[in-house]
């Protein structure tokens, strides 16, 4: 680092449970510099961003409008990055918008359709633009998938169960979509089925994603974000589980990827690839 210019980091959704993380990290990093701060949230405009993360002052108030702080970006000596920890409906926007103005994206925001992540890589692409999309930015968690992959050679079956804080948007979770898509890259037809099934109550089977594994999605007050695949053979059930107790957790993968985002000129999805 020691002659190189820090990377500029604007961070959308700056006063969220991520978003708070994220400020914390950026601000002790030696190689970064936080330039923006965004969130919708009108309890928290004007506020300074440091403050309201709890992280002392930091002279980065918090504003409503990402163009503009995308604009103020672009004026940096270096290409800044733009974290987003959002929302479903309006990631794939601010997405393109950073992509516009050339500034990288690294978003932890969950639930962007497979269309939008073909979309968004697409324009990437043709802007030549580094953009990381990680569902999951645990290491905890991509050694579960990891494991979970190698237990696919040997079973059949298996169920993935995620659970979450009831505040959570999305269902299912980008880690489990992420997970059973994973689980697919051997080109298997998981959980052969030898009766016919009758649902009494709908969704009592979870949903099924197109690799045909169920994801059953629980949403309770008290939890943070947690994961099982469970495989199921005859004689026999072997059940992966991560816990996350703390947001800190995934703070390690965001540096990560804002550095790693610097050097890409495409879309890269999942962690596991740039570890
Ligand atoms: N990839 C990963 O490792 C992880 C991903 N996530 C994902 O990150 C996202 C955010 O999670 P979390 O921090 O818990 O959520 P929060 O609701 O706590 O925080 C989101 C913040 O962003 C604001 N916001 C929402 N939409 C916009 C927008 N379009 N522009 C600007 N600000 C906006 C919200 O304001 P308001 O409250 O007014 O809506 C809120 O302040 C979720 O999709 C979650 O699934 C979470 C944890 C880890
Ligand atoms: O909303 C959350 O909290 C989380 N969302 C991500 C997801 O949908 O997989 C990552 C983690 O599970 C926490």
């Amino acid at each position: 680092m020691a002659n190189e210019s820090p990377i500029p980091v604007v961070v959308n959704g700056a006063a969220g449970k991520m978003g708070r993380e994220v400020i914390k990290a950026v601000a002790n990093a030696e190689d970064m510099i936080l330039v923006g701060a965004v969130d919708r949230n009108p309890d928290y405009r004007g506020q300074d961003v440091g403050k309201v993360a709890g992280c002392g002052e930091l002279e980065v108030p918090i504003v409503d409008d990402l163009q503009s702080v995308l604009v103020l970006a672009t004026q940096e000596k270096v290409q800044g990055v733009m974290v987003d920890f959002t929302h479903p409906d309006g990631v794939y926007d601010n997405v393109r918008s950073a992509i516009a103005y050339g500034i990288r994206p690294v978003v932890g925001t969950t639930g962007l359709t497979p269309e939008q992540i073909q979309d968004l890589a697409d324009f990437a692409e043709k802007a030549s633009t580094g953009c990381l999309i990680i569902p999951n930015f645990c290491i905890g968690v991509v050694l579960l998938q990891q494991a979970a992959i190698q237990a696919s050679q040997y079973f059949d079956h298996v169920e993935i169960i995620e659970l979450h804080h009831n505040q959570k948007a999305d269902a299912p979770s980008g880690t489990a979509i992420k997970t059973a898509e994973m689980l697919s890259e051997l080109g298997k037809t998981y959980n052969p089925t030898s009766v016919k099934e009758t649902e009494t109550i709908t969704g009592a089977r979870g949903g099924l994603t197109g690799e045909n594994i169920r994801i059953h999605s629980v949403r309770l007050p008290g939890l943070i974000a947690h994961q099982e695949v469970i495989f199921g053979a005859p004689g026999q059930i072997y059940t992966l589980r991560h816990d996350t107790m703390d947001r800190a957790c995934y703070m390690p993968g965001v540096l990560l990827a804002i550095r790693k985002v610097t050097q890409l000129k495409s879309l890269v999805y999942g962690l596991e690839k740039i570890l």
